[in-house]
């Protein structure tokens, strides 16, 4: 296994958007200088128009939007240059926001012109890995940053070495793609911001209708069990009135951390509204969410929230549980969470003295 180490340039910009694009090449990155634009593209050249360090001229079969990246140290005896035709490469990255899509469709382009077998991207924060293809011996990494904005790193792999000129030609092609990249990693962040809850991080309504039922789609599928957690803060009106709406949001942040520190890092935790809650536990049975909510009520009843007064404000949760049964929808699942949670209370109003037993139930 090697990881190939891409030529560096003496003249590496890549620019499409100059000065600010830059291709980073394994761990060096490469200042852009002003004016060193690269694959300018123009239906209007002239065959043989020159630009620093690339070459651009026309397809000769006479379609002037076909145009052809050309090293400009000249055709390698070993490989001759492919055309590729840059309008074709920018309709199919830019065709989509999504970015399993712009990526399927630089990789697909990449693969017919430099027949690689497989190619990684990882997104610039940790939580964005894609990948296709096979992995295979020699490999291609590049960092990308477009305008100072970190656009991940794609490791490109085949079995036979790269050569220079396909790494010039696909550094030319990863910086054309590359504001198609960054639309979609915008796109993504942009839902991933409509899915937040704004107050505790957590994923909210949207999430858990967009998560649940591609989860609710597998357990179907695969006949493995779903489970859900309705969850409802005791007396948090209590709390609001005597304390202020500031010490109450202090209290629905804590409810969260220990909702995302004591559940798995498969399940989905979700503020619905208010101090109602939800966990969503994938691959789960009904036991095995009941040990789950003692965990969370138990976590939440061991701390309490300190407020500048002094006081100290226990936090107690009820909590319904339920597993998904056959034919069930989405929103049965949560009604009939929900159910166990109107259970839950009702038995902790009918006792008004701290509960023995957890305020925890199942419909069953
Ligand atoms: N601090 C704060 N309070 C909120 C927020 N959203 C809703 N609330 C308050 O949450 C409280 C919810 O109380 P309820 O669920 O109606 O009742 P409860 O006092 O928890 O009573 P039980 O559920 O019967 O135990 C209301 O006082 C709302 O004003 C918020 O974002 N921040």
């Amino acid at each position: 296994m090697s990881v190939e180490t891409p030529v560096l340039r003496r003249q590496p910009g890549l620019s499409v958007s100059e000065p600010s694009f830059q291709v980073r090449i394994g761990c060096h990155s490469a200042q852009i200088q002003p004016g060193s634009q690269l694959a300018h593209i123009s239906p209007r050249l002239e065959h043989g128009s020159s630009f620093r360090g690339r070459h651009v001229s026309p397809n000769p079969q006479t379609d002037p939007s076909r145009l052809a990246l050309v090293p400009t140290a000249g055709p390698s005896r070993r490989q001759p240059p492919e055309t590729i035709d840059t309008i074709r490469f920018l309709q199919a990255v830019t065709a989509s926001l999504d970015l399993e899509e712009v990526l399927g469709a630089l990789n697909e382009f990449l693969h017919q012109a430099f027949e690689h077998g497989g190619w990684e991207y990882h997104g610039p924060g940790d939580d964005c890995r894609l990948t296709g293809g096979q992995s295979d011996r020699h490999r291609l990494e590049y960092s990308l940053t477009l305008n100072g904005q970190a656009l991940g790193a794609l490791r490109l792999m085949r079995g036979r070495r790269f050569s220079e000129d396909d790494q010039q030609r696909i550094e030319g092609l990863l910086a054309l793609a590359a504001p198609a990249i960054q639309n979609a990693l915008r796109f993504s962040h942009v839902n991933r911001q409509l899915e937040r809850d704004p107050l505790t991080g957590l994923g909210n309504r949207r999430a858990l209708s967009v998560q649940g039922e591609q989860w609710l789609a597998d357990s179907v599928r695969h006949h493995h069990p779903l489970s859900m957690l309705a969850l409802d803060l005791d007396r948090f009106k209590a709390v609001n009135d005597t304390y202020g709406h500031p010490v109450g949001d202090r209290v629905l942040c804590r409810v969260a951390e220990t909702l995302m520190a004591v559940t798995r890092t498969a399940d989905l935790c979700v503020r619905l509204g208010g101090d109602e809650f939800v966990v969503l536990l994938p691959e789960t049975g009904l036991r095995a969410a009941l040990d789950c909510a003692e965990r969370i009520r138990s976590a939440l009843a061991q701390h309490c929230i300190t407020t500048e007064s002094g006081s100290c404000i226990a936090i107690s949760v009820s909590i319904g549980v339920a597993t998904l049964q056959p034919d069930m929808s989405l929103d049965q699942l949560y009604h009939q969470a929900d159910a166990a949670l109107y259970a839950a209370k009702q038995a902790r109003d009918a006792d008004p003295s701290p509960p023995v037993q957890p305020n925890i139930e199942a419909l069953r």
